[in-house]
């Protein structure tokens, strides 16, 4: 059976007194699915991922996350709920009080897992987004592109059900966001639902996942991009 992570039904979201800036949304996420987020600069993706994990309350229409309808769910459980969900913020918010290592340590040590695990799956996993040396850092020593990738490694380290990413790869260059989509689809495969906006259309078409796409507040489901069309320019013979 195939089970909904994230259902949307008519919601709309504005801020305070503002317009909506999303309008009418309707969507079905399926366990085990990866979407690409895009839509130009302000149509609300951020704001669509904010709903979708909780930061936000829609001024109408139905959420569920998991099964659970938010709007009924007692205060109590939505903390449950949201420890399911990894999140890249776009800004980061990394707590510069701690070393890399720590910040990305930290949901396993919430988790209570045993330190032993900790330092080897924390280990690796900063080693394979090429951060290796900078694990004893404080994250605002660090580049913007290398604490985008503390902030990816801190969301996936517990392999969350739902991973909802706003430009993962915002601030790092191709070769190194196509690593870090690779990240992204080995977690896929372990069964992590991925939501990852971003304005990359060279990783969209590359990746050829399915698209949410969002255009002045309204949201539409997509198949995916594909690879961009190469004119043969082979020429054979003579030209007639
Ligand atoms: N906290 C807020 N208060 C008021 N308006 C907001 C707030 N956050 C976002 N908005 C407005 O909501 C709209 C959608 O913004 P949002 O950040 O969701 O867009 P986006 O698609 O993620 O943009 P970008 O690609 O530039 O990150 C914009 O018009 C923005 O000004």
């Amino acid at each position: 059976m195939i089970l909904v992570i994230v259902k949307l039904e008519n919601v709309g979201l504005r801020y305070g007194v503002g317009p909506e800036v999303l309008r009418d949304v309707s969507l079905t996420l399926e366990e085990g699915a990866f979407h690409f987020l895009t839509g130009p600069s302000g149509a609300g993706k951020s704001s669509l991922l904010k709903l979708m994990y909780l930061a936000h309350r829609p001024t109408r229409g139905l959420i569920s996350l998991f099964g659970s309808d938010i709007a009924t769910t007692g205060r109590d459980t939505l903390p449950a709920l949201r420890r399911q969900v990894g999140v890249v913020f776009q800004e980061f918010r990394l707590l510069d009080h701690m070393s890399t290592f720590d910040n990305v340590a930290l949901p396993m040590r919430v988790a209570n897992v045993h330190e032993k695990d900790i330092r080897k799956h924390v280990t690796e996993l900063l080693t394979w987004v090429g951060l290796k040396d900078h694990m004893s850092a404080r994250p605002s020593t660090l580049s913007g592109g290398q604490q985008q990738r503390v902030a990816l490694a801190r969301a996936v380290i517990t392999r969350p059900r739902l991973l909802l990413a706003d430009e993962p790869t915002g601030n790092v260059d191709d070769k190194l966001a196509v690593r870090l989509l690779h990240l992204l689809e080995e977690l896929n495969k372990l069964g992590t639902t991925i939501v990852m906006a971003t304005h990359n259309e060279g990783l969209v078409r590359q990746f050829g996942h399915p698209r949410i796409c969002i255009e002045d507040g309204r949201v539409e489901q997509m198949g995916p991009l594909r690879p961009a069309h190469r004119p043969n320019v082979r020429m054979e013979g003579k030209i007639r």
